[in-house]
Order: C-alpha cells, then structure tokens, then sequence
C-alpha cells in the first residue's frame, strides 16, 4: 500500500517524518534544469501488516501551492506504474472549540471563501453554480481515523485568509455550523486527490484558535508533536482499511 502525506511546511513534513520513524529523501521526475521541483521523504512502515510504503510531501502554504504539489506526486506515483492510495493533507490549523494540542479529522474539506460577496452576502460557487466547494473523504475511514487518534470529527475549512477576528469566525462558523478547524491546504490537496480518483483524508493538530489575533497563544510545537503522534497512529488503520 502507497500513501501520500502533503504538509505545506518542512516543519509539518519533519513532523510528520518523525513521528512515523525517519525517511529517505526521494526527487520527483520535473523541476527546471535541476531547480525547483519536488522531493518526498519516504517512510518504509509495517504496522502490523504488509508493507507499507509512505511519502511525506511539503508542497508549500494555501490551495495552489497544495494542489500543484499533490498533483505532481500523484502524476509521477502513477506514471511509474506505482500510484497511491490515499492521499492525506496533514498540518497545523486553527481550532473552532478544540483544544489546542488536540487533533482533528475532516468529515468534509470545505473551500470556504471559494465564491464571491453579493449584496446579500458570500455565495460559494456552488451556489453560483460553476464549481464544488466540498469533497467527503470515506465516512468510515474518517471514523476509524478519529478513533485510532482520538481525534474530534468535523468539516475542516481551507481558507486563503486565516481568520484574525470574532467577526470572521462567527461569520465562518454560522456559515459551517459542523467546522471544526480552518486551514490552507486541504481543499487543494483534495481537488488534486480527486482529479487521480484517490480517495482522501485530513488531518489537522490545532495550533491556536480561530478568532481574535493573538500570537502569544500559539502552540506551534504542541502541534507539531500531535501531528507526529497522529500520523504514527493512522498508519494501521489505513493498512486495515485497505485490506
Ligand atoms: O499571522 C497570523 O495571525 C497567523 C495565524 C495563524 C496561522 C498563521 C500562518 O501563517 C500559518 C499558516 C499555515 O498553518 C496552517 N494554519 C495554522 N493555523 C491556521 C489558522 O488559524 N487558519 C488558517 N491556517 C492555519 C495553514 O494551513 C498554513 O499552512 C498566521
């Protein structure tokens, strides 16, 4: 079984790599004249099963970033006759009522300022009718993930914007009564996933909460070795749900 992970830090990417035992670092075909381009490091795992080969991407800050990345990884995986999966966007994020410190599985991955503002508020581009603004990754590896990590379930909200105000939060929130953090990435990682017809996952490990801008708050390193914690905790049950 072949398994993506797309952060968009190195510092997620290292987290991530830590918590699941060390990699080798592997170059993606692509890149101009030795520059650019993307590598992987890659974590042979076996939980409690067959082999199990992981890939752990940093493919850079918000959806562009996160979807070029993804789609790359994936072209490359299937072009050499090994594609993945699952892919799984995993990272820090904010919090709406968790925990900081605590981690978080998506039920859905929401493009939540995907759309345009009319006099009589946000329209998402599904209401606007030329788009999606929500990919569902499979409910029972969801529960099963949020079970293995002790995760809480919810909507993870991938935003180009990260809320710095009450406002924007209740304005989120009324808008996504089931969100349970925000972040920048998923949404790409997941129209990336879907164009492979890979099935997806999101993990996040809450770093602040969304709300009034306080950077004192932060729990930046808390997250991190959550992050690495649940990562090293998803690994048998994406083996068992593969099986
Ligand atoms: O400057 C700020 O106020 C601020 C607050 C939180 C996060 C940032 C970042 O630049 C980090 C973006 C990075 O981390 C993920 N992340 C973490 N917390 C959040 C959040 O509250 N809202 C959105 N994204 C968040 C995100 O996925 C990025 O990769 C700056």
């Amino acid at each position: 079984m072949r398994v993506l992970i797309v952060t968009a830090v190195a510092a997620e990417r290292d987290a991530a790599v830590s918590g699941l035992g060390g990699a080798a670092l592997v170059q993606l075909p692509g890149g101009a004249g030795g520059q650019g381009g993307y590598a992987v490091h890659r974590v042979h795992a076996r939980p409690g099963g067959g082999p199990l080969v992981v890939d752990v991407l940093a493919a850079g800050v918000g959806p562009a970033a996160a979807a070029a990345g993804t789609a790359t990884a994936l072209t490359a995986a299937s072009a050499g006759g090994e594609p993945y999966d699952v892919v799984v966007s995993a990272g820090i994020a904010g919090g709406f009522g968790q925990p900081l410190g605590g981690t978080v599985v998506a039920t859905s991955i929401v493009a939540a300022d995907l759309g345009a503002a009319t006099p009589a508020g946000f329209a998402s581009v599904a209401d606007l009718g030329f788009g999606t603004v929500e990919h569902r990754p499979p409910e029972q590896l969801v529960r099963s993930a949020a079970e293995a990590t002790g995760a809480a379930a919810g909507a993870v909200l991938t935003v180009s914007t990260v809320t710095g105000s009450a406002e924007r939060a209740e304005e989120l929130t009324a808008r996504h009564p089931g969100a349970a953090a925000e972040a920048m990435e998923g949404f790409g990682v997941a129209e990336a996933a879907a164009a492979h017809g890979v099935p997806v996952l999101e993990l996040r490990t809450v770093s602040n909460s969304c709300g009034p801008r306080d950077r004192a708050a932060w729990r930046i390193p808390e997250a991190l070795t959550a992050l690495g914690g649940g990562c090293a905790a998803l690994l048998p049950v994406l083996r068992a749900w593969k099986a």
